[in-house]
């Protein structure tokens, strides 16, 4: 018998048809929600009305899940609350659309895990600017899209402006397999996202150099104090940092290749260039995106990111590998707990 709360949310569109929008579409069914799931590419919701798959971004998967398709935003009009999954970088122009469409008044659940390049803004902060009347939510935590899709286990932090929301949410996206935490910690839900992809192109490049599992535990640790640093002075809560959203997708991003950023950062440790990577297309790998976003961020509230600045610098001016140890092993000793 659904809760009050779960019914709420029973209307749920996905924006997204990428690896992560399928996933979630799919999850939200398996919980009993009904869902439709938008796609801007006409041959995506072919196959998926037809085949029941979505080859191209989640090969092998068939799914047998009822779910709606549409390439039409205005049925977004409809919807309890929308999950906005396309990449970090195209949620303005998106809210934007959907504004015009849809009048946005749900809540929006912001899964994309980034920082506006434009304007070093969260994305519940382009949330607030693009549709002040829409409740901002987010869903973080370490959960591969593939994991999700197969119905592995899979736990993840879902925060909101209101608690209600949050409670609400959690029970109506909450499955089997799939297992909400709920939060009203927005910001500090969105920093952990956004600087573990930064991060685990480092750990990445590191394993690409076969560096060794100590200095790649090292990174890791050091990426975490640099995480928490920016997230404390952005008003985040320690608990976030240290939960699902924190702590949990840093281990899991810098620790496996399957997730992108760190495949993307294992090509660079093996001599490849950034600009070679990028101009082969490729898939998409967030944290070079927000890598310089991030470190501006931290220069406007006086953090130091010594791991992200020189991923920058990989990702944006080509740094040899070598160089970008040297730069991060040379750096002045420190202590490892700043003084209070
Ligand atoms: N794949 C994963 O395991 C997870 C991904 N995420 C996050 O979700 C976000 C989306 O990632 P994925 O779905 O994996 O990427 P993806 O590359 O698999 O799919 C991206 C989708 O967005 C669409 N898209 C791109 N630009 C668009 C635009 N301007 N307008 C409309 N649609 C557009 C693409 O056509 C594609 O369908 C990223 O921020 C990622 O960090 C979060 C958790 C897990
Ligand atoms: O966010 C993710 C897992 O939590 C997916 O990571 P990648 O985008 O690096 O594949």
């Amino acid at each position: 018998m659904p809760t009050a709360s779960a019914q709420r949310f029973q209307k749920i569109v996905v924006i997204g048809g990428g690896a992560w929008g399928t996933a979630l579409a799919l999850t939200a069914a398996r919980a009993g929600r009904s869902v439709t799931l938008w796609a801007r590419d006409q041959s995506l919701i072919t196959e998926m009305r037809s085949r029941n798959q979505n080859s191209r971004y989640l090969p092998g998967i068939t799914f047998d899940e009822d779910l709606t398709f549409t390439d039409r935003l205005s049925d977004c009009s409809k919807a309890d609350a929308i999950l906005l999954v396309t990449p970090a970088q195209t949620t303005r122009d998106i809210l934007r659309v959907l504004q015009n469409e849809a009048k946005l008044t749900v809540p929006v659940v912001l899964c994309a895990k980034g920082i506006e390049r434009g304007t070093g803004q969260m994305l519940s902060e382009v949330l607030k600017e693009e549709a002040r009347q829409a409740e901002a939510a987010v869903l973080s935590g370490p959960s591969f899209a593939d994991d999700v899709a197969r119905g592995l286990p899979t736990a993840v932090t879902i925060a909101a402006e209101t608690d209600a929301t949050a409670q609400g949410l959690s029970q109506a996206l909450a499955a089997p397999a799939f297992r909400p935490y709920a939060s009203t910690d927005v910001i500090g839900a969105q920093i952990g996202g956004a600087l573990k992809n930064v991060l685990a192109i480092a750990c990445g490049a590191v394993v690409g150099r076969k560096l060794g599992a100590s200095a790649q535990a090292a990174l890791t640790a050091r990426g975490f104090a640099e995480l928490t640093r920016l997230a404390q002075a952005l008003g985040a809560r320690h608990e976030t940092l240290t939960g699902l959203s924190g702590l949990g997708d840093l281990v899991l991003t810098c620790s496996s290749t399957q997730s992108r950023n760190f495949s993307f950062g294992l090509k660079l440790g093996k001599g490849l260039l950034a600009s070679d990577l990028k101009a082969s297309g490729g898939k998409l790998a967030e944290g070079a995106h927000s890598a310089r976003i991030a470190v501006t961020l931290g220069d406007r509230l006086n953090v130091d990111l010594p791991i992200c600045k020189i991923v920058a610098r990989m990702v944006e001016e080509d740094l040899p590998i070598e160089e970008a140890i040297t730069a991060l092993m040379t750096r002045p000793l420190k202590s490892e707990t700043p003084p209070a």
